[in-house]
């Protein structure tokens, strides 16, 4: 069983704060802070230019990339770091329709993540080719995979509720349609398992600020599974994807392999930091994990339900069917999130009216979910939220 007490060790959490939030923004790995500043000092302070080959910066990308893949089941060579999420969808989405051509739909569900739907418009408009985005209810998904879908685009856990789409069987029936599928895990990279090769999904994409603790602004990545990896077109062909970079030909050639989805200059700091955190992985189990983050959930929501009979659950019962958050709505659910804040448990609050939890083994044990559900309850049996301080300006027009 991996040693979460070990594991809670290695962040950086205030003293009395309840921090059920890492499924937006994970916390600072202690390790981190050392990393860095021995990187600035010692690499950038003492290389200098140097250090894109002395300290390893140039092949940065593609070993932590590797790490990543990891834990989200990619071989050596299928993931690679750089740009934010919503870059990376585009880019995924860019060479799946590239290499589907002739088809018109794009089918994507309401619960992905408005940036990943607002990516396939602007893409779908440039390409001005009688692309159209179909989206449908999550529950939808499986019917609306017919044969004029070119792209199946969906987020395998719904950053509102934590429903978790069946990636196999999704990607089996868009495959049998002969579409292509990519795959936002955001919110499932470190969350729980994720096997991409077992899947045969065949382009995926994530952030690792979340459960891979990265901090704010942390780079993305992209992985392109290994039979489309000579042959997928980076749509946005930066230099440093070129076959041969410092060439500085004038005419771009696709690099070999996952290097092709490089586009430029890579985030050498942001990057230090993420392979500090992803050193808490270290013999950690992601079963564990799972089996962890599903009894956790599982007693956050009896305890809620037992002590806040006004909230209702947003989020499925079976653990085995969401991710590794639980959500509750309220009308007044803006107010109540306030009120948590203030008394130092940290969720969010998505609207209309969920309030959201992250719940993260790595650092978050049963004394939180216990202690988060007794503060909430408080907070509902007082109406301790109905305070003008609690609740949102009226806006200025
Ligand atoms: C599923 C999903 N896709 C895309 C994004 C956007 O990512 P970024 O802001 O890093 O581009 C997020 C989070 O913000 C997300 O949760
Ligand atoms: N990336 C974020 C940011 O830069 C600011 C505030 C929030 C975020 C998020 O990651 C939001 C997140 N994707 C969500 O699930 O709501």
């Amino acid at each position: 069983m991996t040693d979460f007490a070990r594991t809670r060790a290695l962040f950086d959490i205030p003293e009395g704060m309840i921090y059920l939030d890492g499924n937006s923004l994970g916390p600072l790995p202690v390790a981190a802070k050392e990393r860095v500043a021995t990187m600035l000092a010692d690499e950038w302070g003492k290389h200098l230019i140097k250090g894109w080959n002395a300290a390893g910066w140039m092949n940065q990308s593609r070993r932590i990339g590797d790490r990543v893949g990891k834990l989200i089941g990619a071989p050596e060579g299928t993931t690679i770091m750089g740009d934010t999420l919503s870059i990376k969808v585009y880019q995924a989405l860019a060479a799946a329709l590239d290499l589907n051509p002739g088809r018109q739909v794009v089918l994507s569900d309401s619960g992905n993540f408005p940036s990943d739907l607002y990516m396939a418009q602007g893409l779908i408009g440039s390409l001005g080719r009688g692309l159209e985005l179909k989206v449908v209810e999550p529950e939808a998904v499986a019917d609306a995979i017919d044969e004029t879908v070119a792209v199946l685009m969906l987020t395998e856990v719904d950053y509102r509720t934590g429903r978790l789409h069946d990636m196999k069987a999704l990607t089996a029936k868009a495959h049998a349609a002969g579409a292509l599928t990519v795959w936002d895990l955001a919110h499932s990279a470190g969350a729980l398992p994720v096997d991409l090769i077992g899947a045969g999904a065949d382009f995926a994409v994530g952030c690792t600020y979340k459960y891979l603790n990265g901090g704010p602004g942390a780079p993305a990545f992209i992985y392109v599974a290994p039979k489309h990896l000579e042959t997928a077109r980076p749509a946005l062909s930066g230099w440093l994807g070129h076959e041969a970079p410092f060439a500085f030909d004038l005419d771009y050639r696709a690099g070999a392999g996952i290097d092709r989805m490089r586009v430029g200059t890579p985030p050498v700091i942001a990057l230090t930091v993420l392979d500090a955190a992803l050193d808490a992985w270290e013999g950690v189990s992601m079963a564990d994990v799972r089996a962890t983050s599903i009894a956790l959930c599982d007693l956050f929501i009896a305890e809620v339900e037992k002590r806040c009979p006004d909230l209702v659950l947003a989020t499925t019962r079976d653990g085995e069917r969401r991710g590794s958050q639980v959500s509750f709505r309220h009308p007044q659910g803006y107010a109540i999130m306030q009120a948590l804040i203030a008394r130092n448990v940290i969720g969010d609050f998505r609207a209309p009216d969920a309030i959201r939890f992250g719940f993260t083994p790595l650092y978050i044990g049963e004394k939180d979910v216990l202690g988060a559900a007794a503060i909430l309850e408080t907070i509902m049996k007082d109406r301790l939220w109905d305070r003008p301080e609690y609740h949102r300006k009226a806006a200025v027009t």
